[in-house]
Formats: C-alpha cells, structure tokens, sequence
C-alpha cells in the first residue's frame, strides 16, 4: 500500500533557552550542516555555539511563536491536512530535528498498512544540509526498522512548473497594492563549501564563485545538487513568468553561521545598501522556505524591516511562505498523483 511523507527541518519544543539548546545540538551536530570533524564540531557546537546561542535564538523564536506553537511546524500541519484531504492515500508529517520525527512518521504509515513510501522534502532547492540529511537519516531508520517498505524521495522542485506557478503567483497576489521600487529574493544561505561538496561530478571544485553570476549551467549533471544554481533558477523562472526587469531585483542570502565564506551578498547587507541608494518601498520574497519560520518572519519581517527604515527606507513588505495556499497544496497533490500513477 502507498502513503506520503512530507519532511520539513523542525522547531524546538518551546520558546525558551531550555528546549531551543537540544535543538540547536541535533541540528547543528549534523554533519551536513556543520560539516567539519566530529571532534571539531562537538567543539564548535557544544563548547562555543551552545553557550550563548539558546538564549539569544529563544528571544528571537519569542518574538515569532504562536499560541498554537511553532509557526514552521503549525503550518507544516495545516499542509498535511489539506494535502489528505485532497488524497486518498495516508499522508503524514515529520521533522528532520525535534518532533514529530522521521521515525514516528514511518511508523504512523507502517501502522496503516504503508510499505510504498513517498517522502517529499519540503525544501525547493537541493542542500546537503536539508534534502541531502533528509533522504539519507529516512534511509537509515528504514533499513533500521522498517526493511520491507521502500521509499522514493522526490528530488528538489525548485524549477517545476507547479512550484514556480504558486510562487510566482503567491509574489504577484501579495504585492498587487504595493507598488514596490525594487524586489528581492533573499534564500537561506550555505557556505560556498556545500555547493563544491555536494557536487559528485567534481566541476565546482576549482571554480571560483562569482557574485551574481552561474556557477554551473542549469541542466547538466553539475548543476543537479547545486543550491546555487537552483536559487538562480528559481528566481528566473519566476521574474520570467512575472514580467520583472533584471534592474528591479537582487537575489540574496541570509542567516550567516560561523566564520566561513557563505554564498554572496548577505541580505542584511543588500537590504539596507539598497535603502542607502535610495530604494523607499522594498519587497522581500523568502523562496527558499515553503513553510514561514523563524528566518523568513524574525530575520526579515522584523529584523531586517527596522534596519532598511534605519537606513532611509520608507515601506517594507515581506512576501509570506506559500504555506496553504491552495495553488501550492495542488502542486503538492499533483506530484503524489503522478507517483501514486506511475
Ligand atoms: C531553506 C533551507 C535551509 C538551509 C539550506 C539551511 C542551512 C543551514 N542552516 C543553518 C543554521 C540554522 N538555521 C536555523 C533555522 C532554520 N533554517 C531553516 C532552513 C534552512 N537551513 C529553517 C526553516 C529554519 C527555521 C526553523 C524554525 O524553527 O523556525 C537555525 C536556528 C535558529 C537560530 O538559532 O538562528 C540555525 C542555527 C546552517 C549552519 C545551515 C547550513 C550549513
Ligand atoms: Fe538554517
Ligand atoms: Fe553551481
């Protein structure tokens, strides 16, 4: 029998130092996130990052959380629901960090009769730090546990009609009274390492990234786990489908972690140097998240709209997620009815 396994990234259990520091330990001791060796990242996470960071992530998470709950995994929720009630077969939720996890999951599809899985990582573009530790933790808990099921993850949507149509529309509906000056694309960003380990063809290894420009060309073999250039097309297709001019958008990267080089510009940076050149009404879309989380509704709702009227901006609109929106919960069903046909 088939079921479905949507997968987003996960919250701590509470706004409170208490429960964001074990949460910050199993995500941040990934070794596709910090992929350092284990004993320099159980240095860098537990000795440095777990000291101080609970405390000031636990103020941020305050700012953003919900009566219900987390705001990732409440609408995380919301998409399952609506997502069963247009399919016939069982649809569950899991988080790769925190609960639910991917092993309750399972199991809530293996306690149905479920031994066919399709897992979707909520995630448009491909990353070693989420699809990639998606597929593969999915992988090992059911070789563990559940040996007779298979599961087919569905690869990084960032270039599907059905995804790009959403957001495009989602971006036009959202900005249709807010005449803005200029638009920007703000991803979530990763170190420039991740973009030359995650390709297995080797190509990225000596080339040097250069801001605003292709790394790979979408549609070869290098450019299949390319972030980057799954950013870029993303942004494309959209801008292409919008009518937008080159001169009215900036693609950019936020959440920097650690001293490493990560993909260039910073938001933060773009945003209020856009304010300083005169920008007065800026709109910012968030197309790496699917889901409005603690990035897309603290570090761009508020962070980064006080620091562009800091800077001499005037009016600031942030694009929400897709969310539930019902364009984006159809290309979910349409993908499971292509598996679910196939
Ligand atoms: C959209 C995809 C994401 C990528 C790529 C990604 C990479 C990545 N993230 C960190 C460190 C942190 N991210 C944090 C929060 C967070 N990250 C994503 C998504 C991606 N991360 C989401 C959806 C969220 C929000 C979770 C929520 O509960 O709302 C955090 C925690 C918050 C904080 O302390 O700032 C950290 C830390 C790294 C190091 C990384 C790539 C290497
Ligand atoms: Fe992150
Ligand atoms: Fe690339």
């Amino acid at each position: 029998m088939k079921g479905v396994l949507l997968v987003n990234l996960g919250s701590p259990k509470s706004p409170t130092a208490k429960d964001v520091k074990p949460y910050l330990d199993e995500f941040l001791m990934d070794k596709r996130v910090i992929d350092v060796p284990y004993l320099f990242r159980a240095f860098l996470v537990k000795g440095i990052i777990l000291n101080t960071r609970p405390k000031k992530s636990a103020e941020a998470y305050q700012k953003i959380w919900w009566e219900e709950g987390s705001p990732l995994i409440v609408i995380s929720e919301r998409q399952q629901k609506k997502v069963q009630q247009k399919s016939n077969l069982p649809i569950a939720l899991a988080m790769r960090y925190g609960e639910p996890s991917i092993q309750s999951g399972l199991q809530e599809l293996h306690n149905k009769g479920v031994d066919e899985v399709f897992m979707i990582p909520l995630y448009p573009q491909f990353a070693m730090a989420t699809t990639e530790t998606i597929d593969v933790l999915a992988e090992e808990i059911r070789r563990k546990y559940f040996s007779n099921m298979s599961i087919k993850s569905f690869p990084a949507f960032y270039n599907r009609k059905e995804y790009v149509n959403a957001l495009s529309t989602s971006i036009k509906n959202h900005l249709d009274d807010f005449d803005y000056d200029h638009l920007v694309f703000s991803y979530h960003g990763v170190p420039e390492r991740h973009i030359r380990k995650a390709d297995n063809t080797g190509q990225h290894k000596d080339i040097t990234i250069e801001e605003g420009k292709y790394c790979c060309t979408p549609g070869t073999t290098a450019a299949e786990f390319c972030y980057r250039t799954h950013c870029f097309e993303t942004t494309k297709q959209v801008v292409e489908q919008l009518g937008i001019p080159k001169e009215k958008y900036t693609i950019s990267f936020q959440s920097r972690l650690g001293p490493d080089k990560w993909l260039q510009p910073p938001s933060d940076k773009t945003i209020n140097n856009l304010a300083e050149k005169g920008i007065k009404k800026l709109a910012v879309v968030t197309p790496a998240f699917v889901a409005d989380c603690l990035e897309t509704l603290e570090e761009i709702g508020i962070q980064a709209q006080e620091d562009f009227i800091k800077h001499g901006g005037k009016e600031f609109k942030t694009v929400p997620c897709l969310n539930d929106d019902d364009l984006w919960i159809d290309a979910l069903v349409s993908w499971i009815n292509e598996w679910q046909n196939s």
